[in-house]
């Protein structure tokens, strides 16, 4: 195993040192066999993303684990968990561990897992959450995200079932009923566009359902992509109540507001769709202030012929892994240690990823990335190495380049390119 040591290179910020990564370990070697000039770099613990779409099996056209995996490693990503709207649905042992073995196969992020929680995500029958638990997989988070566990019942057990094993369930929060035909925001812009609009009530409704559901269970309950400020409301209440919830808000939801839609571009097509501006402040608010834990991507690859038809027929969903941090980065600024903090350290505490979101101190596993805070990119979807093209970026300026991913010390991306 070759040792690498990154000259001048900033942790989070701080004055510039030399660091070594000897044996798959931050290392106190004082020196090794390549040397990486690191002047002007910033290091960051390796990010981890609760939430990525990989598509295999079943979609292959649009990702598979491997490509997803290399556009995760790109973005500066460690570890990925995988959501389980496959075709087949990861909702059984066989499937989970498919994926996690495609997962260690490719070897360029941790692929982990995560179950569905009903049978072919129809709400109807929990899947075999306790198999998932105990194979290979180890599966510690369940959800059908893509529908959400509407029947509060059914949610119920759930969230009574994982709590034997500290499992979480991470809710689409989306009450069906109100958001039936929906394509865009319910406000002023669908009005005008004349577009069945998707109410911010259908998720605060949920979530506020879901978090006295947890409460009454004392269960883990994770909260995907909050896309409204009545949630970070209902959020912020549950937390102060001792509630044992978490969050998570995509990069998108801190960028772009529903005003896109106008343009009809099925690219800006989401779910949750894109809100307003003053729920993106509420939202980057709610994250700078931890009532939100963590940016999770929603990573959601879509063949073209999914994608580029009329904003009715098209599916919803945005590629992310490449552009997450450097949109983070144009939201939050320079702030590193609050960039890893709900990047890397809670995901990884949240998921209880051992080894992930670590201190970069002598003898911690290297899982990290490089990242240039001072080069500016283009975003070329052409450029990207997800199989898919649907980034809402095209043609946008982004600050930040991913320099160096590295996963247990071994180099996954070096020089802004993937290394296999
Ligand atoms: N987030 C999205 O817009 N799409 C997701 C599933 C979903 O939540 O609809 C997908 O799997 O494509």
């Amino acid at each position: 195993m070759t040792s690498y040591l990154l000259r001048g290179v900033s942790l989070l910020g701080a004055t510039p040192r030399d660091l070594v990564i000897a044996d798959g370990r931050i290392s106190d070697k004082p020196d090794a066999e390549e040397i990486i000039d690191a002047d002007g770099l910033v290091a960051l613990p390796g990010l981890v993303d609760l939430h990525t779409h990989l598509r295999e099996p079943g979609r292959e056209d649009a990702e598979t684990v491997e490509t997803g995996s290399r556009s995760a490693a790109l973005g500066g990503y460690t570890a990925v968990f995988a959501m389980a709207n496959t075709s087949p649905v990861a909702d059984t042992a066989g499937v989970v561990e498919q994926v996690w073995r495609l997962g260690r196969e490719a070897g360029l992020v941790d692929v982990q897992p995560i179950g569905a929680v009903t049978v072919g995500l129809a709400g109807k029958q929990l899947a075999e959450l306790g198999a998932m638990a105990t194979s290979a997989a180890n599966v510690r988070i369940f959800s059908d995200d893509g529908h959400c566990v509407a029947d509060p019942r059914l949610m119920r057990r759930a969230l009574e079932y994982v709590k034997a094993f500290d499992g979480i369930i991470a809710q689409h929060a989306e009450e069906p009923r109100l958001t039936e035909g929906a394509q865009m925001h319910e406000g002023e812009v669908s009005t005008r566009l004349g577009l069945t609009g998707w109410p911010a009530v259908a998720e605060e409704a949920i979530i506020a359902r879901d978090v006295l559901l947890a409460e009454h269970v004392g269960s883990r309950l994770h909260v995907c992509h909050v896309s409204t400020a009545g949630s970070v409301e209902v959020l912020r209440q549950a937390k102060a109540r001792g509630v044992r919830v978490t969050a998570e808000v995509t990069p998108h939801h801190l960028l772009l507001t529903d005003e896109l839609a106008a343009s009809y571009d099925p690219v800006y097509k989401v779910n949750p769709p894109l809100r307003t501006a003053s729920d993106v402040e509420a939202l980057r608010a709610a994250l700078v202030e931890g009532v939100i834990d963590i940016v999770a991507t929603d990573h959601a690859p879509h063949a073209v012929e999914d994608k580029e038809c009329e904003w009715a027929y098209a599916r919803p969903g945005m590629v992310g892994l490449e552009t997450a941090l450097p949109v983070v980065l144009s939201v939050l600024g320079e702030q590193w240690d609050l960039i890893a903090e709900r990047m890397s350290r809670t995901p990884a505490r949240i998921a209880g990823l051992t080894g992930h979101g670590t201190g970069l101190a002598v003898g911690d596993p290297a899982n990290l990335t490089l990242v240039d805070p001072s080069a500016r990119r283009v975003v070329d979807p052409a450029e990207l190495a997800s199989r898919s093209r649907n980034t809402p970026y095209a043609g946008t300026t982004l600050p930040g380049r991913i320099v160096a991913t590295f996963l247990r010390g071994e180099p996954t991306v070096l020089d802004g390119k993937a290394v296999k």
